[in-house]
């Protein structure tokens, strides 16, 4: 290449080790200051620097100008450089380091201006380091020039390089005097800033685009991915709803859970430690020939990376062979590169790398999956009570992000780098640093504009989502509610609501494609403008002997196999925040600890009889409300205890801390002389019985559902229990009989039919404590008194506990204890309470429990099951049992009104309501209204 110093004689021979050393300040100083720039810069946003600088520097403004002026008097020179070529008629117009050191130099300084004018309160340390080293290379550089100048190459565009040097140096002292002054001044008026603080919130980010980063952003302003920190997104979003919908409620609690575990561990590399956890399941610790294929997947890549390099060059190589250039049989050269294709095609390695690899990625998948499920089925109530379904199985779902972030950094990002690296020397080493120069600007100034497209497409893709969840919505509602929409003549309202909803979805759907087709426009305008620049280069080259047709080809396949690597790394911050995002989710939920669990080496129950005791216990659920407060009773072995009382009064926490779905705050609950926290879990479990007030049932046949409670049991076993359950008649009347599926959560069978399939699954489990929540409620007359029948043959002997609002059906219980508030406020039988006169007794004269008992069995049959000692349920009142309680009631003075009172009511009733009316709740009938 001419150099132009020889021209101007500026070269002289002993100012040569001045000149290599000019010469490499050239190429070092952009680099160092590009270096040091994203080195500190990492640091920053590693350290989470970036997330607690809070406060905006008064100077930044004006600093960044003096940034543009820096770049400006590279350009200059530039410029500068290529009029006087032009005019002179010299090509290249300088020195090559010389205009490669000042285009690298506006670059280097772009990209810090880039970062600048984007950061709202930026980290200042990665800036003003460069001003720094600007103070000390400029000079430098700009006395090294002059002292290798002959005198009489100090002509004009000496004295001009000189001016701008000096206008540079100008601006990065007032850069670093603006910086230090604003702190000084920040610093004064700190003082002074609480009392001149605005009461009300001031919006100081509002103009700041939060999509340019996510992170920083958000947590510098609503919080770590906030969805509606600018005043862009919010203007956009107000075209929406307003209402978050579940995929931004997840992002959103996922992005401030992220933020929250940051600011704990104090850095992102500490962080990053946390998703280790996940390590066993994406590494397949326990499997030797899954992990060599690992390591065979790597020299995959390796091998891709070398041929990605040879067949560019095999191309060159070819041309220069066809065109005479080199003494190589273009046959053979032809021959060789359709190996390479072929080694690099889907058939070739490609093909080795997936059959590698596809094991391992389904061990892994599979791993966490499972892994998931487990631990989220390990967890406890409380866990399973504050989270919602759907977002505990999303959360599962999100496995596959771990294993999406390890392969986009090690199979994808890595491969390309070196693949870019190696371009980038090879295009340098062979068409000089000119074409390295053009290829790093170019990649430089893609990234940029892609990544800065993506960002600003952020807020209309988040429009877009929920366009697309409020269209779904509208859809399922219509579809679930179809008989609510049918029956309230809805059906075009519901039309129109959707096709607004389709019309919304699509209209912003289609502003996102377009912005992406615009993205992808610009995106390679410049990969087109950096070609150009780099084929004339090349042009230039050939027409001068310095380079060859084939390196013309080799550069142009070089640049059509770097665009889909720089797409890539466009994205690759986006898609892995997004991962991480998901993969957050999912370590939530395998870093919570069950709360409920087996002390280390807990010894199993002993069951001796079945005695419960509570001593002083007192519960809250969230530590702060105390739900139970001093509960102490004891129910003996067989002894059948009911809990009354008001709604919300605590009456089912008891049963489930019998149960240890919780455990108690204060106290102890023992189960024959153990602490049931002492003992092991299963062991505990596996003695207790529960028939819920609402009963799950899974979405399997009859047969299954009940063999659940003891998955061994044979057919007649599940048969025998359905009989004890008062169903199996009934389940023979269906079609598939016990092979009959009951639908999602039982939804097919009626409210009386799946509870009696599940006490049959209690009776099946042969349990030696009975718990019943309600287990008749919402049942008709007849159902109820089946249902007890039932209920009779499961508590038999055992030790059980009632939860019941209908007094009627626990009057015979042994003990009857009143809970009021979380308190037991009375205990003691029926008949003990009626006397007391108390809360009991009120409750009891509020309800009237008359109900008929259809005598179809005989009388001495009645009389036998009277006698028989059983769970002291009772099932209905007789006649004569409903006068003589009324009668005890009404004997109450405080009851005489309440009686009155009722008897009225039922008395009303019974004039002007048929066989199925009923009165406060409870079934009534004209036969005892009549009694009445
Ligand atoms: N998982 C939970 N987390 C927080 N609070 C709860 C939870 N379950 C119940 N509570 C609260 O505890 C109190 C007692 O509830 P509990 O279900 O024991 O009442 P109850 O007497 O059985 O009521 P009901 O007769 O209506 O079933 C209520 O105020 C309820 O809101």
């Amino acid at each position: 290449m001419a150099d132009p110093y020889d021209a101007d004689g500026a070269d002289h021979a002993a100012g040569l080790p001045l000149r290599q050393f000019l010469l490499s300040l050239h190429y070092a100083y952009p680099a160092i200051i590009f270096a040091y720039y994203m080195a500190t810069s990492t640091v920053a946003v590693c350290t989470l620097q970036t997330i607690s600088s809070e406060h905006a520097h008064p100077r930044q403004r004006a600093i960044t100008w003096s940034l543009v002026f820096v770049i400006l008097t590279y350009f200059a020179q530039l410029l500068a450089l290529g009029i006087q070529g032009a005019v002179r008629h010299i090509f290249p117009f300088a020195d090559q380091d010389t205009v490669i050191g000042l285009m690298s130099c506006t670059l280097a300084f772009g990209v810090v201006f880039a970062g600048l004018s984007e950061a709202t309160n930026p980290v200042w340390y990665p800036y003003m380091g460069c001003f720094g080293l600007a103070l000390v290379f400029e000079p430098l550089l700009a006395s090294l020039a002059l002292m290798v100048r002959s005198p009489e190459s100090l002509h004009f565009i000496a004295f001009f390089d000189i001016s701008a040097a000096a206008i540079r140096y100008l601006a990065v002292i007032l850069a670093l005097g603006f910086f230090f002054e604003g702190n000084r001044s920040a610093r004064q008026e700190k003082g002074t800033d609480s009392e001149r603080q605005s009461l009300l919130k001031t919006n100081s980010h509002a103009n700041h685009d939060s999509d340019s980063d996510d992170r920083s952003d958000g947590a510098q302003t609503n919080g770590y991915g906030s969805t509606s920190d600018t005043s862009t997104d919010s203007n956009q979003s107000s075209d929406t709803d307003d209402d978050e919908n579940p995929y931004e409620r997840r992002q959103r609690q996922a992005s401030e859970a992220m933020e929250k575990r940051l600011k704990e561990k104090g850095n992102w590399v500490t962080y990053a430690k946390s998703f280790m956890v996940f390590f066993p399941y994406v590494w397949p610790v326990n499997n030797r020939a899954l992990q060599v294929r690992v390591v065979l997947v790597g020299f995959c890549l390796l091998a891709m990376n070398f041929i990605n390099f040879l067949i560019p060059r095999q191309l060159g190589i070819i041309m220069d062979s066809l065109s005479g250039r080199n003494n190589t049989n273009p046959w053979n050269e032809v021959l060789f590169f359709a190996g390479l294709k072929l080694v690099a095609s889907e058939a070739g390695l490609s093909l080795l790398r997936q059959w590698l690899w596809i094991p391992v990625e389904f061990y892994s998948f599979g791993a966490i999956s499972t892994a998931a499920y487990s631990h989220v089925l390990n967890l406890s109530s409380d866990f399973h009570d504050s989270k919602s379904s759907s977002d505990i199985m999303m959360a599962i779902s999100c496995g596959q992000s771990i294993s999406n972030i390890l392969e986009s950094i090690c199979f994808r990002a890595a491969p390309m780098l070196i693949d870019m690296v190696v371009a980038f020397v090879y295009l340098s080493a062979t068409l000089g640093p000119y074409e390295g120069f053009i290829t790093i600007a170019t990649a430089a100034v893609f990234m940029y504009i892609a990544t800065r497209m993506i960002a600003a497409l952020k807020s209309a893709r988040r429009n877009e989502v929920g366009a697309w969840y409020k269209e779904h919505y509208v859809r399922q509602a219509g579809i679930q509610g179809w008989s609510t929409v049918a029956s309230f003549n809805q059906i075009g309202h519901e039309e129109d609501r959707y096709s607004t909803a389709v019309e919304d979805r699509v209209t912003k759907t289609q502003k996102v494609y377009f912005g992406y087709v615009l993205a992808y426009a610009l995106q390679f305008l410049v990969l087109l403008s950096g070609l150009l620049a780099g084929a004339f280069l090349a042009v230039y080259q050939i027409t001068h002997q310095s380079a060859t047709p084939g390196q013309f080809i080799m550069l142009l396949t070089y640049w059509a196999q770097m665009v889909s690597p720089l797409s890539f790394f466009a994205g690759l911050g986006k898609s892995i925040s997004r991962d991480l995002l998901q993969a957050e989710q999912l370590l939530e939920i395998m870093q919570t600890k069950p709360s409920i669990v087996s002390k280390e080496g807990a010894p199993p129950l002993r069951f001796t009889g079945g005695e419960v005791c509570f001593e002083n216990v007192c519960f809250s659920y969230d530590k702060k409300k105390d739900i139970l407060k001093n509960i102490n009773f004891t129910a003996t072995p067989g002894m059948t205890v009911a809990f009354v009382g008001a709604t919300g009064a605590g009456k089912s926490t008891i049963l489930k801390l019998l149960d240890r779905f919780y455990d108690v705050t204060k106290g102890s609950v023992r189960v024959d002389g153990q602490d049931i926290r002492d003992v092991d879990l299963y062991s505990l479990r596996a003695q207790i019985g529960v028939v819920p007030q609402a009963p799950i049932l899974f979405d399997d046949t009859i047969m299954n559902n009940v063999r659940y409670a003891k998955l061994t049991a044979t057919d007649a076993e599940v048969h025998e229990a359905c009989k004890a359950a008062a169903i199996h008649e009934q389940i023979e009347t269906f079609s598939d009989g016990y092979q009959t599926k009951v639908g999602e959560r039982g939804v097919k069978l009626s409210g009386g039919e799946l509870q009696r399939v599940a006490i049959a699954r209690a009776i099946l489990k042969r349990p030696s404590i009975v718990l019943l929540d309600e287990a008749t409620s919402s049942v008709d007359t007849e159902t109820e008194q089946k249902i007890q029948e039932a209920l009779q043959v499961l508590c038999e002997g055992r030790t059980t506990f009632i939860v019941a609002h209908r007094l009627s059906t626990i009057m015979n219980a042994d003990r009857i204890i009143v809970v009021t508030g979380g308190e037991i406020v009375e205990q003691g039988s029926h008949d003990d309470l009626i006397r007391a006169d108390g809360k009991y007794a009120e409750l009891w004269s509020k309800q009237i429990f008359v109900k008929p008992k259809e005598d179809k069995e005989p009388r001495e049959d009645k009389a036998a099951s009277k006698g028989r000692k059983g769970p002291n349920i009772v099932n209905d009142l007789s006649a004569e049992a409903t006068s003589s309680e009324l009668a005890k009631v009404k004997s109450n003075p405080i009851n005489g009104q309440a009686n009155g009172h009722t008897n009225g009511q039922a008395n009303g009733h019974t004039e002007d309501s048929d066989d199925s009316a009923e009165t406060n709740g409870d079934p009534t009938t004209p036969a005892h209204k009549k009694e009445v």
